[in-house]
């Protein structure tokens, strides 16, 4: 019997509350990446029948966390991965990360969530790690107007790095529980226009709380995995196309059904 034990053995199971089984729905449906109530067909038959390709194995998905300074990154990511919330600021000097692993239609699959650093003399270090992001989550403060004013340059700044055309984009305000009702009302609405601009999904959360938290970072894994496992398909099918070309061009094909030049095989 082998002795070798792969990395993916050793691992412990999925978090019991790590498991998605259906599409979390949007915080609002007017600034959402999409309003469907459940995965798609074809993402649900390939998970059922495991034909989900990286994705289950080794795929993980970079996902970077930027924004304002003290808007609260890091109280957000600790609230979900670690179920804490510290009153006290402490600076993010560059960047730091966390995996969360999850488990999707059955499906394996992990987060690395990176909070970056949004004080300008540690900027220039955070955006060295920008590169590589399939999902961008752009935070600001909702009792701190200046910080949506900044969203777009934040924005701006992680797609020099990525394919805007690759990422999936979120826009979340925070501190939901320091805000006034009326306030809250005003700049929700101000974020959805800029949301519905940037082609983001917008939420409120509160991370002291835990408002929204949770549901916020279901809906982030569910439609990044969803796009992956979309992704894995349309490669998996172009490579069989390829293939059935391949077999059936003239060159390839001794009993080609062109009239001309049959081979007596054909005939
Ligand atoms: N009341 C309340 N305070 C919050 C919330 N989120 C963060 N804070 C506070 O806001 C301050 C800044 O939070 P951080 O998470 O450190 O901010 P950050 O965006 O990571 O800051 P940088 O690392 O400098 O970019 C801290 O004092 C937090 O306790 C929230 O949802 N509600």
């Amino acid at each position: 019997m082998s002795t070798r034990v792969s990395a993916m053995s050793v691992l412990p199971p999925v978090r019991r509350d790590r498991i998605i089984a259906q599409l979390p729905q949007c915080y609002r449906s007017e600034a959402a990446l999409h309003t469907k109530d459940d995965f798609s067909n074809k993402v649900k038959t390939a998970c059922q029948e495991q034909r989900t390709g990286t994705v289950g194995r080794y795929k993980i998905s970079k996902v970077i966390i930027v924004g304002d300074l003290a808007v609260g990154k890091t109280c957000l990511i600790n609230r979900f991965c670690k179920e804490a919330f510290d009153k006290n600021y402490k600076a993010t000097i560059g960047v730091d990360f966390e995996m969360e692993r999850f488990e999707v239609l059955g499906v394996p699959y992990s987060l690395q969530l990176w909070d970056t650093a949004g004080q300008e003399r540690f900027k220039c270090i955070a955006s060295t790690y920008y590169r590589g992001a399939q999902v961008v989550i752009i935070v600001f403060d909702v009792n701190d107007v200046a910080s949506l004013d900044h969203v777009r340059q934040w924005l701006e700044d992680a797609l020099k790095e990525n394919d805007p055309t690759a990422v999936q984009l979120f826009l979340v305000g925070t501190k939901k529980d320091l805000s006034s009702p009326a306030h809250f009302a005003q700049i929700e609405q101000d974020a959805i226009k800029i949301a519905q601009e940037m082609r983001a999904e917008y939420w409120a959360v509160s991370s002291l709380t835990g408002e929204n938290v949770r549901e916020f970072f279901f809906r982030v894994t569910s439609l990044a995995f969803e796009t992956n496992v979309l992704a894995e398909l349309e490669k998996s099918g172009s490579r069989q196309i390829g293939n059935v070309i391949k077999i059936n061009s003239p060159s390839n094909n001794a009993c080609s059904t062109s009239k001309k030049k049959q081979p007596a095989c054909c005939q």
